[in-house]
């Protein structure tokens, strides 16, 4: 007799509300015998791998059969790059698809979190870069959990905005301090001292993310920073896991989204490599910043910004370990490192200027106007920008799932 068994009247019962093995679940789903223990051990393993979440919806939500039916024309990314595959057998781009079917998008913010909040822990574990920070904004932060766990962390931070798609977060679950709006990142962004995104730019084209930037730059406050998360391909890839991981995750948002690659650290702003705590570079007015993404990574405003200063160099203040795989990238301004000084915080005319919905709990529907008003009485010239290594550095401490799963 098992451990979770007892004898009632010379039957043999299983106790309620105890563990069951993996053949005895087995005698439940096959009661007339046959199936393989051992093979749904392997399952289970991995579903219980994070802990009191699951990664099963991230695993249902792959192999829909609205994605599964885009594999067949994956060769056809090659032949005619202007439509990705999703788009052609479904007529429409994923997001848009996603909206109309509230069971996919249900499904896609628990696969989400599923997946998104084991990597957060590592993140939060070593990543200070949220130091200081007042209101912070979370780019495509479906269900919110990263925000939640950010504030969780950091009591410092007064507001957390979850800022996605209407129909995202117009069923996300209420979290303490975090207000969800919807919207769309390519008409405006909530504003905010800090804006944090993390496997958005993955999805999107060279030309998109320069329009996302463009709009979180306008989003931040005087001061304000932007710390990107994304997928990097190290210069010395080679035939690990993760690096499989994460060309596996290119073919996938080549399919199914629309951009063209992620980004390798060759393409991170001149002279910054991913760890090269010598960098310190800083471009001047006259430099070129408006490059394209993919030479770039780094796109901000159009001509009529240039005057902006944009600095590139490396934050010494941030304490961070050695990583020796680094896939993750911050934009970051060096004056926001710490949010000590009244100016940097928002005061209370800056708080009062931004639309009302931004200080009311519950879920919003963005209005385009306002923010943009709001953005650009920001652009004066007050914000820098640069990308640390320190930090980078910090925030990539990322599991092999944690990387499969950064392109979804
Ligand atoms: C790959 S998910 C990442 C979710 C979350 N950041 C995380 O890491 O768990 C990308 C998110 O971007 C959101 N998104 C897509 N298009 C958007 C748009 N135009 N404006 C705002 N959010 C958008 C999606 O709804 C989705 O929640």
């Amino acid at each position: 007799m098992e451990d979770n068994e007892c004898r009632e009247g010379g039957k043999k019962v299983r106790l309620a509300n105890t563990p069951l093995s993996a053949s005895q679940i087995l005698t439940c789903i096959l009661p007339s015998g046959g199936g393989d223990a051992e093979n749904l051990q392997c399952i289970l393993r991995l579903l219980t791998s994070y802990g009191g979440l699951s990664y099963a919806p991230y695993v249902l939500q792959h192999h829909q059969d609205a994605f599964m039916s885009a594999w067949p024309l994956v060769h056809e990314a090659v032949l005619d790059p202007t439509i990705e595959p999703f788009v052609k057998v479904h007529g429409e781009p994923a997001y848009s698809y996603y909206g109309k079917m509230p069971e996919m998008n249900g499904l896609m913010r628990r696969a989400m979190s599923g997946v998104s909040v084991p990597f957060m822990t590592s993140v939060l574990d070593s990543y200070n870069g949220f130091k200081g920070v007042k209101r912070l904004v979370d780019v495509g932060g479906s269900a919110g959990d990263c925000l939640r766990m950010i504030l969780q962390k950091h009591h410092f931070i007064c507001e957390g905005i979850n800022f996605d798609l209407p129909e995202v977060v117009g069923e996300a679950p209420s979290i303490p301090g975090v207000t969800h709006i919807g919207g769309d990142m390519f008409n405006s962004i909530p504003a905010a001292n800090a804006i944090f995104m993390k496997w958005v730019l993955a999805t999107w084209t060279d030309d998109e993310c320069k329009l996302i930037m463009e709009n979180c730059y306008k989003a931040l406050l005087a001061g304000g920073k932007l710390i990107a998360c994304e997928p990097v391909l190290l210069d010395d890839s080679n035939e690990s896991q993760r690096t499989r991981a994460l060309l596996e995750g290119d073919i996938f948002v080549m399919t199914i989204y629309r951009a063209k690659g992620i980004a390798s650290s060759l393409s991170l702003p001149h002279n910054y490599k991913l760890g090269d705590e010598d960098s310190d570079q800083s471009i001047s007015d006259e430099e070129d910043f408006n490059v394209d993404l993919r030479d770039n990574c780094v796109s901000l405003g159009g001509p009529s910004e240039k005057e902006k200063q944009i600095s590139v160099f490396v934050e010494d203040e941030v304490e961070t370990p050695e990583f020796p795989d680094e896939v993750g990238f911050i934009f970051s301004p060096r004056k926001a490192s710490t949010c000590s000084s009244d100016e940097e915080a928002i005061s209370a005319n800056e708080a009062n200027a931004l639309p009302e919905f931004s200080r009311t709990p519950g879920i919003k529907t963005f209005h385009k106007d306002g923010f943009q008003d709001f953005g650009s009485a920001r652009l004066d010239g007050e914000n820098t920008w640069s990308v640390v290594s320190k930090e980078a550095k910090a925030l990539v401490h990322l599991n092999e799932n944690a990387l499969c799963s950064s392109s979804s």
